[in-house]
């Protein structure tokens, strides 16, 4: 999307990325254990398709990704905080310009929010552009037939041909996510991140409500900041004007995003996005994600979950990030509310006492999955928000920097996590149960979650 980094030198223009060779190693994952095997019916038909994606122009470009890496190690040194969120999982029905548009207004707001509340800068990630494929539990959903792995592998109809894979996916998944990030570049390139328009990201819906309000009540106080820098004379605000939101997805589908893999100034770049994480469910050090993401020069997360020892952490930045480049490596914790005051703090412990660089992010909402009484998967506001307290709670025991957030939310006003101040409750949540796979927080929950995060990041 718009970035606000300097125009490209003519150099770096003319120099257009172009498909790798074996230097990099970039098959080598094809040889190594996978989880989440995506069970492809026919392998040569993936093989022609990435054949296909190999030709394409890529969805990012390499100076947008360097540009990211910059803005991450920021974060790194405790001067910016990183907000990511997005869908669980894109669908291609909903990839419309208005889904995409109440998501990104939704993270704008809670940015906004972070920004003036904490004095810091905010790195803006969307989960967009490519989220399309899903680790599952397990094998085979309620009904028995083979689990929906996301729309860029079957579908989630509930019929057994439906649930096929089908590697024609990739393609529809490469369309939906350039057409997505063309849309979100052209609506932020024409000042839809203008912190003179505070006031539009804020919905009718959400408006009304004591999030909503105390959300009206900061924009009127930033209004009054703008316009006194600007009684000031200082008119040039080019920097109030545009804003960057970079894209990202888990790095899971391996086929897509080796085939969006293209070299420039003789590194790999993966350019189906411009960070890339891997799961929880996919990080073993001797498997196939790892390696994969070990070789491309992106910035890139890993999930750690509440089974991860501070061995494995520092096994994982060693492999990861050798060179120890500040901003090229983001651990996410997701330990759930309940686990994460005793399991971060030898791991963070460990990390730093050996001089490793990273950014601490938190998912507060992995770990906190339960069932409602009615039979949805469904995530309680109060142990999300919680699970966010513990884990800064550690980082200033730890004397280290709480580096962000990652949250699966939408801009739709969703029924899908309980609480919050709406008190949304078990009996409410068919209502607008509409997530693909995890529940995700609605706007005014996201809001919410903001203005307490920034409380928290004052403090
Ligand atoms: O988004 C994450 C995973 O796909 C999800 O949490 C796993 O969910 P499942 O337990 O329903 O498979
Ligand atoms: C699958 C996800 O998370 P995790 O790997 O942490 O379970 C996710 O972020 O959607
Ligand atoms: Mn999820």
């Amino acid at each position: 999307m718009t970035h606000s980094s300097p125009a490209i030198s003519l150099a770096e223009a003319s120099a257009a990325p172009s498909a790798p060779d074996d230097d990099f190693g970039l098959d080598t994952w094809r040889r190594l254990p996978r989880a989440q095997q995506p069970p492809w019916p026919d392998p040569a038909e993936v093989d022609a398709v990435a054949d296909l994606l190999r030709e394409v122009p890529p969805i990012v470009a390499p100076n947008e990704v360097d540009d990211l890496r910059r803005q991450l190690a920021v974060v790194c040194e405790g001067r910016a905080f990183v907000l990511q969120g997005g869908d669980c999982a894109e669908t291609f029905a909903a990839n419309t310009e208005e889904h995409l548009q109440l998501n990104l207004r939704t993270l704008l707001q809670m940015a906004v929010v972070l920004t003036y509340g904490a004095s810091l800068p905010v790195v803006k990630v969307a989960r967009v552009a490519g989220q399309y494929s899903k680790p599952r539990s397990q094998d085979v959903d309620a009904a028995g037939l083979p689990a929906y792995r996301g729309d860029m592998i079957n579908s989630l109809e509930s019929t057994p041909e439906a649930r096929r894979p089908d590697p024609q996916r990739l393609i529809r998944a490469y369309a939906n996510a350039s057409s997505a990030m063309n849309m979100l570049r052209a609506y932020l390139g024409g000042g839809l991140g203008d912190l003179h328009r505070v006031h539009d990201w804020n919905r009718d819906f959400v408006r009304k409500s004591p999030a909503g309000q105390r959300y009206e009540s900061l924009a009127r106080e930033i209004d009054r900041a703008i316009d006194f820098i600007t009684a000031c004379g200082l008119t040039d605000v080019a920097a109030l004007q545009t804003t960057s939101v970079s894209c990202s997805h888990e790095a899971l589908a391996l086929e897509y995003d080796q085939a969006l893999t293209r070299v420039s100034n003789g590194r790999a770049y993966c350019l189906s996005a411009h960070f890339l994480w891997v799961g929880e469910r996919t990080r073993q050090l001797d498997g196939a994600h790892i390696d994969f993401v070990s070789r491309v020069a992106n910035p890139i997360g890993v999930k750690i979950g509440p089974d991860t020892t501070p061995e494995t952490a520092l096994d994982l930045c060693e492999r990861l990030n050798p060179e120890n480049i500040p901003g090229r490596l983001t651990l996410v914790s997701r330990m759930g509310s309940r686990r994460v005051r005793e399991v971060l703090p030898p791991i963070v412990e460990k990390v730093t006492g050996n001089g490793v660089k990273v950014v601490w992010q938190c998912d507060p909402m992995h770990g906190n999955t339960q069932e409602s009484s009615n039979g949805y998967k469904t995530r309680h506001f109060d142990q999300i928000l919680d699970e966010v307290l513990g884990y800064f709670q550690v980082h200033r025991d730890s004397g280290t920097h709480p580096g962000g957030i990652h949250v699966e939310l939408t801009g739709e006003d969703v029924t899908e996590c309980l609480g919050g101040a709406q008190a949304i409750q078990d009996l409410h949540l068919p209502q607008r149960y509409e997530t693909a796979c995890d529940p995700r927080l609605n706007p005014q929950q996201s809001l919410e979650l903001a203005f307490l995060v920034a409380e928290a990041l004052r403090r």
